[in-house]
């Protein structure tokens, strides 16, 4: 990857909610610790289970969620110390979102050409001629007719739809977008379109693609990184042929042995029991209640990261990692 557009360090997001009695109100663990980075020309395909912490990453790095303690940088600087205006002006351009439903994210009542020039408008791109022209070229840049400019959402396929969200995403020339399920709304027919659209996209304009789901099989095709999630932590990252073809953690073995490909012979893993409550996480290693591998170890405190080698970039954190033929035996303990 280039220099990191955004990356975030250790990062915790906690929200309340309202706990069992009138009063009480809980601590909810939504991401603990985070430490992921992305940039331009990379896919970074973050999975795990519904409730883990996912979206709440897609927000932290697209700065709607500002998170309880860490560090978010945006080229180097730390984000939420930046003056508004410039977290406005030039990390809001930088960095943009696509949501998972373009049905109730585009507004249903302007017209297309309105919903692409309202960014343009905002920032004051060019003038009133080149943000037309600049409507025109974002149609053509996502695969839609000009007349397309014309349309209400609600006139749209859903296709449609979220092409033209990702047009408005693209609109300030984003170095990186972060789309979070974005083709989960879609018929199975069109989200193959809209994934390679996404893809397309990275090698035509550079664009960085940070790819949240809970699809496995769509991560594995897609990302060049991946980042597995269990209870609001990130519990192994690196190249998604890492990741998916050797996982070290037992949850991200888990997780790929459920999607069986023709190329592996991997056995199909099923996990039984609940996941914990993000307002009482176990301690040490979240997935420990779940682990076919777990010790007393496990309950004293999350591991450490643990590097594959120096220059792989695949980390994990357990104490008792999958041994792969012609893995490194000697591992590298790391950052947390
Ligand atoms: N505003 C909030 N207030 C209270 N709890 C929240 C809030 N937002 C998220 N949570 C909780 O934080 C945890 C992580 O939620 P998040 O939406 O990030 O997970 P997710 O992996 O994206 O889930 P899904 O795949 O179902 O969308 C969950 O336990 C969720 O209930």
């Amino acid at each position: 990857m280039n220099e990191p557009v955004v990356s975030l360090e250790g990062v915790h997001v906690l929200h309340s909610a309202r706990g069992g009695g009138l009063f009480r109100r809980d601590v909810v663990h939504a991401l603990t610790d985070a430490t992921v980075s992305a940039g331009r020309g990379e896919i970074l395909g973050v999975v795990g289970e519904s409730g883990c912490g996912k979206s709440t990453l897609a927000k932290v790095v697209v700065g709607l969620q500002q998170p309880t303690s860490g560090t978010v940088r945006f080229r180097g600087e730390d984000l939420w110390s930046l003056p508004a205006r410039r977290r406005r002006e030039e990390f809001g351009t930088s960095v943009a979102m696509v949501f998972q439903d373009a049905s109730t994210a585009l507004n249903p009542r302007l017209p297309v050409r309105r919903i692409l020039r309202d960014p343009l408008d905002v920032h004051r791109r060019g003038t009133a001629r080149q943000r037309e022209d600049r409507v025109r070229d974002l149609l053509d840049l996502v695969g839609l007719p000009g007349h397309v400019a014309e349309a209400l959402p609600g006139g749209l396929s859903g296709g449609q739809r979220q092409r033209v969200a990702v047009a408005r995403a693209l609109a300030l020339e984003p170095d990186v977008i972060v789309a979070d399920e974005p083709t989960s709304a879609l018929d199975v027919s069109v989200r193959a379109q809209v994934l390679n659209l996404l893809v397309d996209l990275r090698a035509t304009l550079g664009l960085g693609l940070v790819f949240i789901s809970h699809d496995i099989q769509t991560v594995r095709y897609l990302a060049d990184r991946i980042a597995v999630m269990y209870l609001g932590r990130v519990v192994e990252e690196g190249p998604a042929a890492a990741v998916a073809g050797e996982a070290r953690h037992p949850y991200t073995r888990a997780l790929f042995s459920a999607t069986p490909s023709l190329l592996d012979d991997t056995e199909r893993i099923v996990l039984t029991g609940p996941v914990p409550s993000a307002t009482r996480p176990p301690s040490g290693c979240p997935f420990r209640t779940r682990c076919w591998k777990a010790t007393d170890e496990c309950a004293v405190e999350f591991p450490h990261a643990t590097l594959a080698a120096p220059e792989s970039g695949h980390s994990w954190h357990c104490v008792h990692p999958e041994i792969h033929p012609g893995s490194h035996p000697e591992t590298h303990p790391s950052r947390r």
